[in-house]
């Protein structure tokens, strides 16, 4: 069993382009999605099409659209009830791939909400391969959420993974080693931000297939005791780095169409692929195969086991 947890739910409505976007302009859209969001959630979304057994864990009304659509999907979920329905994030896509999203913050959940929530995953999480704590944090909840969290769940025996950004990511990385999961799944710029690197060189040198600097900014926080850390560097695959080794993963050929839902896919194919035993390398290559698969997909669509091309990700182990 998995167990994810989305503290900043979304439904996400995607607005397809056939022009690139004109700022300030009236523009006709042609076509639009509504899908359950959050990283979390998609995390869970893509676990369950795997057929592995996972439950969401979310803040939101009983009577939230949401909670449809995961009833739709079949996605186990358990909720704390909010009074304030879940926000709507909204992603523009146009011809050639680019991706704009609009997130909102979310709505407040009161100190009382935040206890019930985290009370709840600690209780799901009770015999559980991995918990999955991904995304941004709402009004309300302090920025230690995560770090906190992780400390509750340690005792446990379950695997933890993070993967978000901005305060949450630093004040988890303030608390290390005692905060420290077992796989954090930073981007190049989340990299870069955390170790003092430039995100620019960072993501050039992996571009042109030197992906050194992701590999030494990782291994720092290997050093500072997480299990894991995988770097995702967008088109340029991802680096895997543990106590034992790095590796790094080129995806295989896509044609992107929209990169939502991406990191959430790789975070779900790593999760997956070490519930099947799998070692570090294999680890990498299912999540960069689910990774690219997402992103060759239309708004926030999620892959399936037979999306996968796992056979043409290269994997290269790293000194
Ligand atoms: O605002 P956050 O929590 O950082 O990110 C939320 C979000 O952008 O992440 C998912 C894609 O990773 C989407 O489903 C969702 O809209």
């Amino acid at each position: 069993m998995i167990i994810t947890l989305t503290a900043n739910p979304s439904l996400d409505r995607t607005a397809t382009l056939d022009a690139p976007l004109a700022r300030g302009q009236v523009q006709r859209v042609s076509g639009v999605t509504v899908e359950p969001g959050g990283k979390g959630v998609n995390v869970a979304r893509a676990i369950h099409y795997a057929g592995h057994p996972v439950t969401a864990v979310l803040p939101a009304p009983d009577s939230d659209p949401i909670l449809a659509a995961l009833r739709q999907l079949g996605v186990a979920y358990r909720t704390v009830e909010v009074a304030e329905g879940v926000r709507m994030n909204l992603t523009l896509t146009e011809p050639d791939g680019t991706t704009t999203k609009l997130n909102e913050p979310g709505p407040l959940l009161t100190d009382a909400l935040v206890e019930q929530l985290a009370a709840l995953v600690v209780e799901q999480a009770t015999g559980a391969e991995w918990v999955v704590l991904s995304g941004s944090l709402p009004p309300g909840v302090p920025h230690d959420f995560y770090a906190t969290l992780v400390r509750r769940l340690r005792p446990l025996g379950v695997k933890v993974a993070v993967d978000t950004s901005d305060e949450p990511l630093q004040a988890l990385v303030d608390n290390f080693p005692d905060a420290a999961p077992d796989l954090l799944k930073p981007n190049s710029d989340e990299l870069a931000q955390l170790t003092g690197a430039d995100a620019e060189q960072l993501e050039a040198a992996a571009k042109a297939g030197d992906p050194s600097a992701a590999v030494s900014a990782s291994r720092s926080l290997v050093d500072r005791g997480v299990r894991a850390v995988m770097g995702t560097l967008g088109a340029s695959g991802a680096v895997l780095v543990t106590s034992e080794g790095a590796w790094h993963a080129s995806p295989p050929p896509i044609v992107p169409r929209s990169t939502v839902g991406a990191g959430d896919s790789s975070v779900a194919g790593y999760v997956l692929a070490d519930c099947g035993g799998e070692a570090a390398p294999d680890r990498l290559r299912t999540a960069v195969a689910y990774g690219s698969a997402a992103a060759s997909k239309a708004g926030s669509a999620l892959p399936k086991p037979e999306d996968l091309n796992t056979a043409e990700v290269v994997v290269t182990e790293l000194g």
